[in-house]
Protein backbone atom coordinates (compact mmCIF):
# COMPACT_ATOMS: atom_id res chain seq x y z
CA UNK A 1 0.00 0.00 0.00
CA UNK A 2 1.41 3.17 -0.87
CA UNK A 3 1.50 6.38 1.44
CA UNK A 4 -1.25 8.02 -0.57
CA UNK A 5 -3.19 4.80 -0.45
CA UNK A 6 -3.05 4.16 3.70
CA UNK A 7 -3.22 7.72 4.16
CA UNK A 8 -6.53 7.95 1.87
CA UNK A 9 -7.75 4.61 3.85
CA UNK A 10 -7.47 6.08 6.77
CA UNK A 11 -9.18 9.24 6.32
CA UNK A 12 -12.57 7.42 5.05
CA UNK A 13 -12.07 5.06 7.79
CA UNK A 14 -12.36 7.65 10.50
CA UNK A 15 -15.40 9.11 8.21
CA UNK A 16 -17.17 5.29 7.96
CA UNK A 17 -16.51 4.42 11.66
CA UNK A 18 -18.70 7.55 12.96
CA UNK A 19 -21.41 5.34 11.11
CA UNK A 20 -23.14 8.96 9.94
CA UNK A 21 -23.90 7.98 6.87
CA UNK A 22 -24.10 4.48 4.79
CA UNK A 23 -19.98 3.49 3.92
CA UNK A 24 -20.41 3.15 0.27
CA UNK A 25 -21.78 6.75 0.40
CA UNK A 26 -18.84 7.80 2.76
CA UNK A 27 -16.37 6.18 0.10
CA UNK A 28 -17.61 7.70 -2.96
CA UNK A 29 -17.69 11.43 -1.57
CA UNK A 30 -14.16 10.95 -0.82
CA UNK A 31 -13.39 9.74 -3.98
CA UNK A 32 -15.21 12.91 -5.40
CA UNK A 33 -13.17 15.04 -3.41
CA UNK A 34 -10.19 13.40 -3.92
CA UNK A 35 -9.11 13.70 -7.68
CA UNK A 36 -6.06 12.67 -6.89
CA UNK A 37 -6.60 8.86 -6.36
CA UNK A 38 -6.09 7.11 -9.59
CA UNK A 39 -8.46 4.18 -9.93
CA UNK A 40 -5.75 1.56 -9.17
CA UNK A 41 -5.76 3.79 -5.25
CA UNK A 42 -9.61 3.67 -5.34
CA UNK A 43 -9.79 0.39 -5.50
CA UNK A 44 -7.19 -0.50 -3.12
CA UNK A 45 -8.62 1.94 -0.81
CA UNK A 46 -12.39 0.50 -1.01
CA UNK A 47 -11.03 -3.30 -0.63
CA UNK A 48 -8.91 -1.96 2.59
CA UNK A 49 -12.20 0.15 4.30
CA UNK A 50 -14.89 -2.46 3.49
CA UNK A 51 -12.40 -5.50 4.88
CA UNK A 52 -12.28 -3.59 7.71
CA UNK A 53 -15.62 -2.95 8.55
CA UNK A 54 -16.82 -6.41 7.57
CA UNK A 55 -14.19 -7.86 9.94
CA UNK A 56 -14.62 -4.99 12.80
CA UNK A 57 -16.02 -7.15 15.74
CA UNK A 58 -12.83 -9.50 15.07
CA UNK A 59 -10.41 -6.44 14.69
CA UNK A 60 -12.11 -4.83 17.90
CA UNK A 61 -11.47 -7.34 19.81
CA UNK A 62 -7.96 -8.30 18.77
CA UNK A 63 -6.81 -4.99 19.22
CA UNK A 64 -8.02 -4.89 22.52
CA UNK A 65 -11.16 -3.18 22.11
CA UNK A 66 -14.62 -5.57 22.33
CA UNK A 67 -15.51 -3.21 26.04
CA UNK A 68 -18.38 -2.27 24.50
CA UNK A 69 -18.91 1.44 23.96
CA UNK A 70 -15.52 3.02 22.54
CA UNK A 71 -13.77 1.74 18.89
CA UNK A 72 -9.72 1.26 19.35
CA UNK A 73 -8.06 3.47 17.16
CA UNK A 74 -8.45 3.28 13.45
CA UNK A 75 -4.45 3.03 13.10
CA UNK A 76 -4.74 -0.19 15.74
CA UNK A 77 -7.42 -1.37 13.69
CA UNK A 78 -6.02 -1.11 10.36
CA UNK A 79 -2.85 -2.86 12.49
CA UNK A 80 -5.23 -5.40 12.97
CA UNK A 81 -6.46 -5.82 9.30
CA UNK A 82 -2.79 -6.38 8.28
CA UNK A 83 -2.11 -8.64 10.49
CA UNK A 84 -4.58 -11.16 10.83
CA UNK A 85 -6.59 -10.77 8.20
CA UNK A 86 -3.94 -9.85 5.18
CA UNK A 87 -1.85 -12.35 6.95
CA UNK A 88 1.11 -8.82 6.41
CA UNK A 89 4.22 -10.06 8.11
CA UNK A 90 5.63 -7.64 10.34
CA UNK A 91 8.28 -6.47 7.72
CA UNK A 92 5.41 -5.67 5.33
CA UNK A 93 3.34 -3.93 6.95
CA UNK A 94 3.56 0.36 5.68
CA UNK A 95 6.36 2.33 7.05
CA UNK A 96 3.86 4.10 8.92
CA UNK A 97 3.68 1.72 11.34
CA UNK A 98 6.63 1.95 13.55
CA UNK A 99 8.41 -0.24 16.13
CA UNK A 100 5.76 -0.36 18.75
CA UNK A 101 2.88 -1.17 16.11
CA UNK A 102 5.07 -4.27 15.24
CA UNK A 103 5.52 -5.20 18.99
CA UNK A 104 1.48 -4.97 19.43
CA UNK A 105 1.23 -6.78 15.88
CA UNK A 106 3.41 -9.15 16.83
CA UNK A 107 1.14 -10.02 20.04
CA UNK A 108 -2.28 -10.05 17.62
CA UNK A 109 -0.67 -12.71 15.77
CA UNK A 110 -0.53 -14.56 19.15
CA UNK A 111 -4.22 -14.46 19.74
CA UNK A 112 -6.51 -17.54 19.04
CA UNK A 113 -9.73 -16.27 17.93
CA UNK A 114 -10.92 -19.71 18.89
CA UNK A 115 -10.82 -17.49 22.36
CA UNK A 116 -13.34 -15.12 21.02
CA UNK A 117 -17.07 -14.75 22.33
CA UNK A 118 -19.19 -16.02 19.39
CA UNK A 119 -20.19 -12.36 18.49
CA UNK A 120 -16.32 -12.09 17.63
CA UNK A 121 -15.93 -15.05 15.77
CA UNK A 122 -18.98 -14.60 13.47
CA UNK A 123 -18.40 -10.98 13.60
CA UNK A 124 -21.91 -10.18 14.09
CA UNK A 125 -23.47 -7.94 16.73
CA UNK A 126 -24.95 -9.46 19.78
CA UNK A 127 -28.53 -8.65 19.11
CA UNK A 128 -28.80 -10.61 16.02
CA UNK A 129 -26.76 -13.80 17.81
CA UNK A 130 -29.25 -13.38 20.31
CA UNK A 131 -32.41 -13.26 17.76
CA UNK A 132 -30.88 -16.32 15.86
CA UNK A 133 -30.28 -18.25 18.50
CA UNK A 134 -34.06 -17.33 20.30
CA UNK A 135 -35.09 -19.13 16.45
CA UNK A 136 -33.32 -22.65 16.92
CA UNK A 137 -30.08 -21.81 15.29
CA UNK A 138 -27.11 -23.83 16.71
CA UNK A 139 -23.97 -22.09 17.48
CA UNK A 140 -22.80 -23.29 14.62
CA UNK A 141 -25.22 -22.40 12.09
CA UNK A 142 -24.76 -18.59 13.67
CA UNK A 143 -20.53 -19.28 13.25
CA UNK A 144 -21.08 -20.53 9.73
CA UNK A 145 -23.72 -17.60 8.28
CA UNK A 146 -21.94 -14.33 10.08
CA UNK A 147 -18.57 -16.01 8.43
CA UNK A 148 -20.20 -16.76 4.93
CA UNK A 149 -20.77 -12.73 5.36
CA UNK A 150 -16.75 -12.02 5.55
CA UNK A 151 -16.56 -12.41 2.09
CA UNK A 152 -16.63 -9.50 -0.92
CA UNK A 153 -19.81 -10.18 -2.86
CA UNK A 154 -18.94 -11.20 -6.75
CA UNK A 155 -20.63 -8.84 -9.21
CA UNK A 156 -23.51 -10.54 -10.50
CA UNK A 157 -25.77 -9.11 -13.76
CA UNK A 158 -29.20 -9.89 -15.11
CA UNK A 159 -29.56 -10.47 -19.35
CA UNK A 160 -32.52 -7.93 -20.20
CA UNK A 161 -34.65 -10.74 -21.77
CA UNK A 162 -36.42 -8.36 -23.83
CA UNK A 163 -33.13 -6.34 -25.29
CA UNK A 164 -30.52 -9.96 -25.73
CA UNK A 165 -29.75 -13.49 -24.53
CA UNK A 166 -27.11 -14.77 -22.44
CA UNK A 167 -24.59 -15.77 -24.31
CA UNK A 168 -24.18 -12.81 -26.93
CA UNK A 169 -23.98 -10.68 -24.12
CA UNK A 170 -20.91 -12.16 -21.92
CA UNK A 171 -19.30 -12.69 -25.65
CA UNK A 172 -19.86 -8.99 -26.15
CA UNK A 173 -18.39 -7.79 -22.72
CA UNK A 174 -15.47 -10.36 -23.63
CA UNK A 175 -15.07 -8.61 -26.70
CA UNK A 176 -15.76 -5.10 -25.42
CA UNK A 177 -13.23 -5.08 -22.63
CA UNK A 178 -11.78 -8.89 -22.17
CA UNK A 179 -14.71 -9.56 -19.15
CA UNK A 180 -14.95 -12.89 -18.37
CA UNK A 181 -18.68 -14.33 -16.89
CA UNK A 182 -19.94 -17.21 -16.35
CA UNK A 183 -23.68 -17.94 -16.09
CA UNK A 184 -25.09 -18.10 -12.65
CA UNK A 185 -25.97 -21.28 -11.08
CA UNK A 186 -29.90 -20.84 -10.45
CA UNK A 187 -30.70 -18.10 -12.51
CA UNK A 188 -31.38 -18.08 -16.08
CA UNK A 189 -30.88 -14.14 -16.74
CA UNK A 190 -27.35 -14.23 -14.59
CA UNK A 191 -23.86 -13.62 -15.39
CA UNK A 192 -20.89 -13.57 -12.60
CA UNK A 193 -18.79 -11.12 -13.53
CA UNK A 194 -14.93 -12.15 -13.23
CA UNK A 195 -13.30 -9.21 -11.00
CA UNK A 196 -14.93 -5.96 -10.49
CA UNK A 197 -15.05 -3.88 -14.14
CA UNK A 198 -16.56 -0.66 -13.96
CA UNK A 199 -19.74 -2.40 -16.15
CA UNK A 200 -21.82 0.89 -16.62
CA UNK A 201 -18.94 2.49 -18.90
CA UNK A 202 -19.91 -0.92 -21.44
CA UNK A 203 -22.38 -0.40 -24.54
CA UNK A 204 -23.81 -3.78 -22.77
CA UNK A 205 -24.88 -1.64 -19.56
CA UNK A 206 -25.98 1.90 -21.24
CA UNK A 207 -27.94 0.39 -24.06
CA UNK A 208 -29.77 -1.75 -21.49
CA UNK A 209 -28.63 -5.25 -22.30
CA UNK A 210 -27.69 -5.82 -18.18
CA UNK A 211 -28.30 -4.43 -15.12
CA UNK A 212 -26.19 -5.49 -11.95
CA UNK A 213 -28.41 -7.75 -9.88
CA UNK A 214 -27.86 -10.43 -7.04
CA UNK A 215 -28.77 -14.01 -8.47
CA UNK A 216 -30.76 -14.08 -5.62
CA UNK A 217 -33.06 -10.51 -6.65
CA UNK A 218 -33.58 -12.33 -10.08
CA UNK A 219 -34.78 -15.67 -8.55
CA UNK A 220 -36.99 -14.02 -6.76
CA UNK A 221 -39.05 -12.81 -10.25
CA UNK A 222 -39.21 -16.59 -10.58
CA UNK A 223 -41.28 -17.13 -7.69
CA UNK A 224 -43.28 -14.07 -8.56
CA UNK A 225 -43.84 -15.96 -12.27
CA UNK A 226 -44.83 -12.96 -13.85
CA UNK A 227 -46.94 -13.78 -17.45
CA UNK A 228 -47.23 -11.76 -20.36
CA UNK A 229 -50.43 -9.27 -20.28
CA UNK A 230 -50.68 -9.31 -16.70
CA UNK A 231 -51.54 -6.99 -14.29
CA UNK A 232 -48.66 -7.11 -11.50
CA UNK A 233 -47.39 -4.68 -8.70
CA UNK A 234 -44.05 -4.20 -7.39
CA UNK A 235 -45.36 -2.76 -4.25
CA UNK A 236 -41.87 -1.63 -2.80
CA UNK A 237 -40.42 -0.58 -5.78
CA UNK A 238 -37.47 1.69 -4.77
CA UNK A 239 -35.43 2.44 -7.91
CA UNK A 240 -36.63 -0.65 -9.75
CA UNK A 241 -34.20 -3.37 -9.58
CA UNK A 242 -37.24 -5.83 -9.53
CA UNK A 243 -39.74 -4.10 -11.61
CA UNK A 244 -37.41 -4.31 -14.64
CA UNK A 245 -36.70 -8.24 -14.14
CA UNK A 246 -40.63 -8.34 -13.96
CA UNK A 247 -41.52 -5.93 -16.67
CA UNK A 248 -39.16 -8.04 -19.04
CA UNK A 249 -40.35 -11.42 -17.71
CA UNK A 250 -43.87 -10.01 -19.10
CA UNK A 251 -42.53 -9.27 -22.30
CA UNK A 252 -43.28 -5.46 -21.84
CA UNK A 253 -46.65 -6.31 -22.15
CA UNK A 254 -49.89 -5.90 -19.72
CA UNK A 255 -49.46 -3.42 -16.51
CA UNK A 256 -46.99 -3.05 -14.20
CA UNK A 257 -46.99 -0.60 -10.83
CA UNK A 258 -44.01 0.39 -9.15
CA UNK A 259 -45.02 1.77 -5.66
CA UNK A 260 -42.85 3.26 -3.71
CA UNK A 261 -43.41 6.16 -0.72
CA UNK A 262 -40.24 8.13 -2.03
CA UNK A 263 -40.18 10.19 -4.79
CA UNK A 264 -35.73 10.31 -4.73
CA UNK A 265 -35.84 6.27 -5.06
CA UNK A 266 -38.64 5.94 -7.69
CA UNK A 267 -37.26 8.75 -9.94
CA UNK A 268 -33.78 6.78 -10.03
CA UNK A 269 -36.05 4.57 -11.32
CA UNK A 270 -36.70 6.71 -14.75
CA UNK A 271 -32.94 6.19 -16.79
CA UNK A 272 -33.02 2.34 -15.77
CA UNK A 273 -36.57 2.13 -17.37
CA UNK A 274 -35.23 4.29 -20.15
CA UNK A 275 -32.13 2.00 -20.96
CA UNK A 276 -34.32 -1.05 -20.17
CA UNK A 277 -36.57 -0.45 -23.32
CA UNK A 278 -39.54 -1.29 -21.19
CA UNK A 279 -42.99 0.35 -21.82
CA UNK A 280 -44.78 -1.12 -19.44
CA UNK A 281 -43.94 0.25 -16.26
CA UNK A 282 -46.14 2.97 -14.09
CA UNK A 283 -44.12 4.28 -11.43
CA UNK A 284 -46.46 5.48 -8.60
CA UNK A 285 -45.74 7.13 -5.90
CA UNK A 286 -47.99 6.46 -3.00
CA UNK A 287 -48.29 8.65 0.68
CA UNK A 288 -47.95 4.98 3.08
CA UNK A 289 -49.07 1.25 1.96
CA UNK A 290 -52.99 2.54 2.82
CA UNK A 291 -52.75 5.12 0.17
CA UNK A 292 -56.27 5.29 -1.88
CA UNK A 293 -54.48 4.08 -5.10
CA UNK A 294 -53.71 0.75 -3.31
CA UNK A 295 -57.74 0.77 -2.58
CA UNK A 296 -58.81 1.39 -5.74
CA UNK A 297 -56.72 -1.55 -7.25
CA UNK A 298 -58.26 -4.07 -4.57
CA UNK A 299 -58.18 -7.66 -6.20
CA UNK A 300 -57.28 -6.60 -9.28
CA UNK A 301 -53.81 -8.16 -9.52
CA UNK A 302 -51.91 -11.42 -11.03
CA UNK A 303 -48.83 -10.49 -8.89
CA UNK A 304 -48.05 -8.73 -5.70
CA UNK A 305 -44.47 -8.50 -4.72
CA UNK A 306 -43.83 -7.12 -1.45
CA UNK A 307 -39.84 -6.48 -1.77
CA UNK A 308 -40.31 -4.87 2.29
CA UNK A 309 -37.51 -2.56 4.03
CA UNK A 310 -35.67 -4.40 6.42
CA UNK A 311 -32.58 -4.26 8.09
CA UNK A 312 -30.41 -5.32 5.09
CA UNK A 313 -28.53 -7.94 7.44
CA UNK A 314 -28.38 -10.23 4.18
CA UNK A 315 -25.88 -8.26 2.46
CA UNK A 316 -23.57 -7.71 4.99
CA UNK A 317 -20.94 -8.57 2.26
CA UNK A 318 -21.50 -5.24 0.39
CA UNK A 319 -23.10 -3.28 3.44
CA UNK A 320 -20.59 -4.29 6.62
CA UNK A 321 -21.38 -1.06 7.77
CA UNK A 322 -25.20 -2.25 8.63
CA UNK A 323 -23.51 -4.40 11.74
CA UNK A 324 -22.81 -1.04 13.81
CA UNK A 325 -25.49 1.06 12.17
CA UNK A 326 -28.86 -1.63 12.87
CA UNK A 327 -30.15 -1.91 16.16
CA UNK A 328 -32.94 -4.62 17.86
CA UNK A 329 -34.65 -1.68 18.27
CA UNK A 330 -34.68 -0.53 14.68
CA UNK A 331 -35.67 -3.73 13.87
CA UNK A 332 -38.71 -3.79 16.28
CA UNK A 333 -39.62 -0.89 14.07
CA UNK A 334 -39.16 -2.34 10.96
CA UNK A 335 -41.48 -5.84 11.95
CA UNK A 336 -44.36 -3.47 12.70
CA UNK A 337 -44.19 -1.48 9.18
CA UNK A 338 -43.43 -4.87 7.02
CA UNK A 339 -46.84 -6.53 8.60
CA UNK A 340 -48.62 -3.64 7.84
CA UNK A 341 -47.18 -3.20 4.47
CA UNK A 342 -48.11 -6.82 3.81
CA UNK A 343 -51.57 -6.51 5.33
CA UNK A 344 -52.20 -3.56 2.97
CA UNK A 345 -50.81 -5.15 -0.58
CA UNK A 346 -52.57 -8.24 0.04
CA UNK A 347 -55.44 -6.50 -0.97
CA UNK A 348 -54.48 -5.85 -4.71
CA UNK A 349 -54.00 -9.41 -5.00
CA UNK A 350 -57.08 -11.50 -7.39
CA UNK A 351 -58.16 -15.03 -5.81
CA UNK A 352 -55.76 -17.34 -7.69
CA UNK A 353 -53.32 -14.79 -7.66
CA UNK A 354 -49.40 -14.58 -6.12
CA UNK A 355 -48.35 -12.58 -3.38
CA UNK A 356 -44.72 -12.70 -2.52
CA UNK A 357 -43.22 -10.96 0.66
CA UNK A 358 -39.12 -10.92 0.36
CA UNK A 359 -36.72 -9.42 2.32
CA UNK A 360 -32.82 -9.16 2.13
CA UNK A 361 -32.58 -10.14 5.74
CA UNK A 362 -31.69 -13.35 8.04
CA UNK A 363 -33.44 -12.63 11.01
CA UNK A 364 -36.73 -14.52 11.44
CA UNK A 365 -38.47 -11.82 12.88
CA UNK A 366 -38.47 -10.06 9.44
CA UNK A 367 -39.26 -13.19 7.14
CA UNK A 368 -40.75 -16.33 8.87
CA UNK A 369 -42.81 -14.57 11.81
CA UNK A 370 -44.10 -11.68 9.39
CA UNK A 371 -45.51 -14.46 7.15
CA UNK A 372 -47.41 -16.86 9.91
CA UNK A 373 -48.99 -13.44 11.60
CA UNK A 374 -50.28 -12.84 7.99
CA UNK A 375 -51.36 -16.29 7.16
CA UNK A 376 -53.01 -16.53 11.05
CA UNK A 377 -55.00 -13.11 9.99
CA UNK A 378 -55.92 -14.14 6.81
CA UNK A 379 -57.55 -17.33 5.84
CA UNK A 380 -57.83 -16.36 2.27
CA UNK A 381 -54.27 -16.96 1.70
CA UNK A 382 -52.21 -20.25 2.00
CA UNK A 383 -48.49 -20.59 1.42
CA UNK A 384 -47.07 -22.09 -1.73
CA UNK A 385 -43.92 -24.30 -1.91
CA UNK A 386 -40.83 -22.16 -2.97
CA UNK A 387 -39.20 -25.86 -4.27
CA UNK A 388 -41.76 -26.61 -6.33
CA UNK A 389 -41.84 -23.28 -8.09
CA UNK A 390 -38.40 -23.21 -8.99
CA UNK A 391 -38.66 -26.92 -9.77
CA UNK A 392 -40.92 -26.22 -12.52
CA UNK A 393 -39.09 -23.67 -13.46
CA UNK A 394 -36.10 -26.29 -14.08
CA UNK A 395 -33.89 -24.54 -11.54
CA UNK A 396 -32.10 -27.09 -9.60
CA UNK A 397 -31.41 -25.70 -5.71
CA UNK A 398 -31.18 -26.98 -2.35
CA UNK A 399 -33.78 -24.75 0.30
CA UNK A 400 -34.22 -25.90 3.72
CA UNK A 401 -37.95 -25.65 3.53
CA UNK A 402 -40.88 -23.96 1.48
CA UNK A 403 -39.65 -20.58 1.82
CA UNK A 404 -36.81 -19.36 -0.56
CA UNK A 405 -33.41 -18.74 2.22
CA UNK A 406 -30.24 -18.09 0.32
CA UNK A 407 -27.04 -17.98 2.41
CA UNK A 408 -23.96 -16.84 1.09
CA UNK A 409 -22.32 -20.00 1.98
CA UNK A 410 -24.77 -22.15 0.22
CA UNK A 411 -26.09 -20.27 -2.61
CA UNK A 412 -23.10 -17.58 -3.32
CA UNK A 413 -25.99 -14.93 -3.22
CA UNK A 414 -26.90 -12.38 -0.28
CA UNK A 415 -28.93 -13.97 2.09
CA UNK A 416 -32.56 -13.46 0.84
CA UNK A 417 -35.73 -14.80 2.25
CA UNK A 418 -39.04 -15.40 -0.07
CA UNK A 419 -42.60 -16.19 0.77
CA UNK A 420 -45.20 -17.28 -1.59
CA UNK A 421 -48.78 -17.20 -1.50
CA UNK A 422 -51.38 -17.44 -2.79
CA UNK A 423 -55.08 -16.26 -2.24
CA UNK A 424 -57.67 -18.81 -2.33
CA UNK A 425 -61.37 -18.95 -1.41
CA UNK A 426 -61.27 -19.42 2.81
CA UNK A 427 -62.76 -22.63 3.80
CA UNK A 428 -65.57 -20.92 5.48
CA UNK A 429 -66.81 -19.30 2.75
CA UNK A 430 -66.66 -22.07 0.01
CA UNK A 431 -68.45 -24.73 2.21
CA UNK A 432 -71.33 -22.06 2.64
CA UNK A 433 -71.24 -21.71 -1.28
CA UNK A 434 -70.87 -25.43 -1.87
CA UNK A 435 -74.00 -25.66 0.27
CA UNK A 436 -75.96 -22.89 -1.23
CA UNK A 437 -75.09 -24.69 -4.53
CA UNK A 438 -76.32 -27.79 -3.33
CA UNK A 439 -79.33 -26.51 -2.23
C1 LIG B 1 -35.83 -3.32 -0.09
S1 LIG B 1 -36.13 -1.74 -0.70
C2 LIG B 1 -36.74 -2.08 -2.32
C3 LIG B 1 -35.69 -2.47 -3.31
C4 LIG B 1 -36.27 -2.61 -4.71
N1 LIG B 1 -37.42 -3.47 -4.76
C5 LIG B 1 -35.23 -3.13 -5.69
O1 LIG B 1 -35.29 -4.27 -6.12
O2 LIG B 1 -34.31 -2.36 -6.03
C6 LIG B 1 -37.60 -1.28 0.14
C7 LIG B 1 -38.34 -0.09 -0.42
O3 LIG B 1 -39.54 0.06 0.35
C8 LIG B 1 -39.89 1.42 0.29
N2 LIG B 1 -40.92 1.66 1.31
C9 LIG B 1 -40.74 1.99 2.62
N3 LIG B 1 -41.95 2.14 3.20
C10 LIG B 1 -42.88 1.87 2.28
C11 LIG B 1 -44.32 1.86 2.28
N4 LIG B 1 -44.99 2.14 3.37
N5 LIG B 1 -44.97 1.56 1.15
C12 LIG B 1 -44.27 1.28 0.00
N6 LIG B 1 -42.91 1.26 -0.06
C13 LIG B 1 -42.23 1.56 1.05
C14 LIG B 1 -38.57 2.13 0.48
O4 LIG B 1 -38.64 3.46 0.01
C15 LIG B 1 -37.63 1.24 -0.34
O5 LIG B 1 -37.48 1.75 -1.64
Amino acid sequence: MTPIQLSATLDVLNAALGFNAPADAVVSRHFRENKNLGPKDRAVVAETVFGVLRHLPQLDWLAGGDAGSKLPSTRDLLLAFFTRIKHLNLRELPAVFGDNDKERAAGMKGMSLRDAPLHVRAALPQWAIDALLASGKTEDEVLALGQSMLQAAPLDLRVNGIKAKRDAVAAELKAAGDINTTPTPYSPWGLRVEGKPAINKYKAFMEGRVEVQDEGSQLLGLLCGAKRGQMVADFCAGAGGKTLLLGAMMQNTGRLYAFDVSEKRLSNLKPRLSRSGLSNVHPQLISSESDQKIKRLAGKMDVVLVDAPCSGMGTLRRNPDLKARQTAEGVLELNAKQSSILKSAARMVKQGGRLVYATCSFLPSENEAIVAEFLANHADFKLLDAREILKKERVEIELPNEYLQLTPQQHHTDAFFAAVMTRVVPAAVAAVESEEVAE
